[in-house]
């Protein structure tokens, strides 16, 4: 199946995208549809861009003066580029998982009710319930479980990135953006994360950036293959992996550069 004749309906739709860092045009004439509450994988050799097109997309590009972006990126049908869109109100609804797990120096529940609070006057009780759903969304609650009050920095690395996970999700965001969210984590963890991404997506829609091939064709539905700032070929997992119908496509997966 084409993209073209895509059935899921579009969460965010990525229209004439370009980027610069300075003068670098990082992201060239880049036009995509993110589809509704499914997996779509950003992949391509170290450099592509694939980190600045999901950074777009909650405008966290914004705290540097020098990096512009043009062109649109409607989520739900607002241009989230659009200074008028409040960016408080986005990041509630597009919530990061970035490579590195970077819990707060706080304790693991101040960790994950720490976003809530920012949008939500919840009483005692629910945000106890909030910490907990989140922690057992994130597949953490039976380990921090007793853990709570501790330092999040004190969890393990894998556990680190399920707190941050939770982080995310706690707030009820509508997308996840995961920034190579397994690239620091050992083989078990690294399942684990794999594993919640497949149970997230029946109530988020997620975008994963991943160097790892393995991985893309294990959770997405949907795979971008990108070269020097431009989107290549995008199209469901399966076709991307078993019949490219670009040549450079075609080089990457199999190995031949990147
Ligand atoms: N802060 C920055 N200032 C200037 N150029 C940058 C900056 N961040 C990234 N770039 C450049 O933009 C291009 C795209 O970078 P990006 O991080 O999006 O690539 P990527 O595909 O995610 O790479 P990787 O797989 O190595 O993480 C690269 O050429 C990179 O050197």
């Amino acid at each position: 199946m084409s993209v073209d004749t895509m059935l899921d309906s579009s969460k965010i739709t990525v229209r004439d995208l370009n980027f610069h860092y300075g003068k670098f045009h990082a992201l060239k004439d880049i036009n995509i549809r993110i589809p509704e509450k499914k997996v779509t994988a950003f992949i391509g050799p170290s450099g592509c861009g694939k980190s600045t097109l999901l950074r777009t997309m909650n405008r966290i590009y914004e705290l540097y003066p020098d990096q512009r972006a043009s062109g649109e990126i409607l989520l739900d049908g607002c241009n989230v580029l659009d200074r008028k869109q409040d960016l408080n109100l986005l990041r509630a609804k597009v919530g990061m998982v970035f490579q590195k797990p970077t819990p707060f120096p706080m304790s693991v529940f101040d960790n994950v009710a720490f976003g809530v609070k920012l949008y939500e006057r919840l009483s005692r009780v629910d945000m106890e319930e909030r910490v907990e759903w989140a922690l057992r969304k994130a597949a953490l609650w039976d380990e921090v479980k007793d853990k709570l009050h501790q330092g999040g920095t004190r969890l393990s690395g894998g556990q680190q990135q399920r707190l941050c996970i939770a982080r995310g999700i706690a707030v009820k965001p509508e997308v996840l953006l995961l920034d190579e969210p397994a690239s620091a984590l050992d083989p078990i963890s690294t399942l684990k994360i794999e594993e919640l991404i497949n149970e997230l997506k029946d109530d988020y829609t997620i975008v994963i950036v991943t160097h790892n091939m393995q991985q893309a064709s294990r959770v997405s539905d949907y795979t971008a293959f990108m070269y020097l700032g431009e989107l290549v070929e995008f199209d469901d997992t399966t076709t991307i992996f078993t019949a490219p119908a670009n040549k450079q496509t075609e080089d990457y997966i199999t190995g031949r550069y990147g």
